[in-house]
């Protein structure tokens, strides 16, 4: 949360002239209910298994950037759903850089806890190694504007691409 998936994938897909879409807005627009919503009414399990279901179709209708939520790369059959359809990249942040960017921001149930920060650092612990898994990772740290991330993803893609030709996803 708040590495900049939204605000960077958006930019990345101006760059590369794809489209672009992002699957916590495609799960509002499909259950016409918010993110908070949705936790508070049917809790989070219920939410995942509609992520699931809207970034498996996300992941037909490409080519284009698809930013994901938060949790989405945790479950393997979601790993396993882009990495046969693109490629993953990780913007990988410390949990100082992402507290200050979610802060007083509302929309993210996780987070609406009495200490937010204790509960990105647990999240960090147990995510990163599993984050660490995607094919490039660019680190989104403070003072990085989004179009220097967006290249710094174009770069990564273009050396993954370079090594795994056999995973070429479209010309970058
Ligand atoms: N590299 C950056 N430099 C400065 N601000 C950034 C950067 N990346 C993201 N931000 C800001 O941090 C906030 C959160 O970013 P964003 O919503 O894109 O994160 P996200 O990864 O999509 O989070 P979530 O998982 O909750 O959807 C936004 O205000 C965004 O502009
Ligand atoms: O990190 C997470 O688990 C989440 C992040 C958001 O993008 C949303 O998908 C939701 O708030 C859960
Ligand atoms: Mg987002």
């Amino acid at each position: 949360m708040g590495a900049g998936k939204t605000s960077v994938g958006r930019r990345l897909a101006q760059m590369l002239d794809v489209g672009f879409v992002d699957s916590d807005a495609e799960i509002v627009t499909a259950a016409n209910m918010t993110i908070p919503e949705i936790f508070e009414q049917f809790g989070e399990g219920y939410f995942r298994e509609g992520e699931q279901r809207v970034l498996g179709r996300l992941l037909t209708e490409g080519p284009r950037v698809v930013a994901t939520g938060g949790g989405a790369f945790m479950s393997p059959d979601n790993r396993k759903a882009i990495a046969g359809a693109g490629l993953s990249v990780w913007l990988r942040a410390d949990t100082d850089t992402l507290f200050e960017r979610v802060r007083n921001k509302p929309g993210r149930p996780l987070l609406d806890v009495d200490d937010p920060k204790a509960v990105l650092d647990r999240l960090q612990a147990e995510r990163g190694p599993v984050y660490a898994l995607a094919d490039v990772i660019v680190d989104s740290s403070p003072g990085i504007a989004h179009s220097d991330m967006a290249q710094a993803i174009i770069a990564g893609l273009r050396d993954h691409q370079a090594r795994h030709p056999e995973r070429r996803i479209f010309a970058v």
